[in-house]
């Protein structure tokens, strides 16, 4: 392909990255619990269907508009191709906080959406498929999947595979709710383990002994930090919304959980003190994970962030101003397209699970159990065909700890955990690659956009993009 034309065709695929393929936008009245009416308003984008079915998750909070809900689709759309999941990219949102409403309301609110996202084709296991994202989870998950099953898809035999993230019984995956946090670790595990990139930012190799402070303790932020601490990082702070709690020592994890569990807030952790400076983001630590909503980091609290490694749990989290000001000063950023890429890759394992009809292992755990208790036995029987009975009773065949634990065959959960751990680490390397490919330094964001771009472009120019 000549220059020109090379030019052009990258230009035309731009500009149809641009804009999205649709976006819905709905009012619906819904019967409050006091006999009043309330209008409610919701949203629906699906950025690309480049390749089908779009994918995203659905959330409730005050900031959904049009715009948000239109970024965060976008944004879907480049992390499912950094990590190499056959879907386009989407997301949706109903413009209410959720803590104001009853369960009844909001199993109202959220049944009612499903119908209008159906009636205009916005959700099907083969069309577009939500998933949870902030202030929502398997139960509204489950209500979501259940009211479509129950309506448009009830002559779909996979019609329960039009959301991910439901509750086990209702088709869902072990690990979908970790995923995220487990995400995160994967991929910084590979970064961190990286030498250059540890050279770089002038940190040692490796988790031990490293500081982290995460902003939002909802499902992101708790995950990463179950699973940090279990590497031997020290969590020192944490900032909520309505207050943070520090702790020099490194704060326990399960008993910060439990606290905000029973409690609902981080405030007044007896094994922490409450954070009386200017803000916590800006406190030293190794590792800055964002891990509660958009643009929350600004060029304002840029220029004192002390942290060497920012992983964005969260989508946006930091403005593109502030995203300038922390390359200049050599911050490690893992962008949200591909840190937080653990529960979309997981949600794919949830919906291959319903389109298959069986959950993974089902099918070989028996075979492969009875496959490695026959190899000891084989080695067992050539031992004592060798050496006779007696001389073999001196080398018994005992198998390893590690290897006692698969000697049963895979769960579901190691499955899921070893796919996203393979989709996680081939995605870090990739990157690591790319970013040292284009002389790209510390800016993986660039890498990120640069490797899925390519991605989306192949698949567009293969396909061709008009009829
Ligand atoms: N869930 C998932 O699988 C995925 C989520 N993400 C992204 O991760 C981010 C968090 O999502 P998720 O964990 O699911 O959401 P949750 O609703 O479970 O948690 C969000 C947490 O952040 C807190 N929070 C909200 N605003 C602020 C603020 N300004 N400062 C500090 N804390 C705040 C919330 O507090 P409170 O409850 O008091 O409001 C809540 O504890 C979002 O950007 C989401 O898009 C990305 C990929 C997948
Ligand atoms: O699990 C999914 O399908 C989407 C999760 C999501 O919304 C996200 O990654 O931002």
């Amino acid at each position: 392909m000549e220059l020109n034309e090379r030019k052009q065709k990258v230009r035309s695929i731009m500009s149809y990255l641009e804009k999205p393929d649709a976006m819905l936008e709905v009012h619906f009245p819904v019967k409050k619990d006091d006999g009043s009416y309330e209008m409610i308003e919701g949203y629906r984008c699906i950025h690309k269907s480049h390749k089908m079915p779009a994918k995203g998750g659905i959330r409730y909070g005050l900031g959904v508009d049009r715009d948000e809900i239109f970024a965060l689709a976008t944004i879907m759309t480049y992390k499912c191709a950094a990590v190499g999941l056959p879907y386009g990219g989407s997301k949706g949102g109903i413009c209410i906080d959720s803590k104001k409403y009853s369960v009844n309301e909001l199993e109202r609110i959220t049944r009612r959406y499903t119908i209008e996202l159906a009636r205009k084709g916005f959700i099907g296991p083969e069309l577009d498929v939500p998933a949870p994202d902030m202030a929502t989870g398997e139960r509204e998950m489950s209500w979501m999947a259940d009211t479509y099953h129950k309506t448009f898809g009830y002559r779909d035999l996979n019609a329960i595979g039009c959301v991910t993230g439901k509750p086990i019984n209702q088709g869902g995956i072990h690990g979908r709710t970790a995923a995220t946090g487990r995400g995160i670790f994967n991929c910084l595990d590979q970064i961190l383990n990286s030498e250059d990139f540890m050279k770089m930012v002038g940190l040692t190799v490796g988790w031990k002994g490293k500081t982290f402070i995460i902003q939002g303790f909802g499902n992101v932020g708790q995950h990463c930090m179950r699973y940090f601490c279990r590497m031997g990082a020290i969590c020192v702070g944490v900032l909520e919304y309505d207050g943070s709690v520090v702790n020099p020592q490194g704060l326990n994890f399960d008993e910060l959980q439990n606290y905000k569990l029973t409690k609902g807030t981080v405030n007044g952790f007896p094994g922490a003190q409450a954070y009386k400076g200017k803000n916590l983001l800006c406190e030293p630590c190794d590792i800055l994970i964002p891990a509660a909503g958009e643009k929350l980091i600004t060029k304002e609290v840029a220029p004192d962030i002390k942290a060497k490694i920012l992983a964005e749990g969260a989508n946006g989290p930091i403005t593109p101003a502030a995203d300038k000001i922390l390359l200049q000063r050599n911050t490690l950023i893992l962008p949200d397209l591909f840190a937080n890429s653990g529960g979309v890759t997981v949600s794919y394992f949830e919906w291959l699970k319903n389109i298959n009809h069986t959950s993974f292992g089902r099918l070989t755990f028996k075979y492969e159990q009875d496959s490695n208790y026959m190899l000891l036995k084989s080695v067992q029987d050539s031992l004592e065909k060798h050496f006779g009975q007696d001389g073999a009773k001196k080398i018994p065949i005992v198998p390893s700890e590690d290897f006692k634990k698969r000697i049963a065959g895979a769960s579901e959960k190691d499955i899921v955990h070893s796919g996203l751990a393979y989709t996680m680490e081939r995605s870090a390397k990739a990157l690591m690659t790319t970013a040292k490919e284009f002389k790209l330094g510390t800016d993986f964001r660039t890498a990120a956009y640069v490797s899925s771009i390519e991605k989306i472009f192949h698949t567009v120019t293969e396909a061709g993009l008009t009829f």
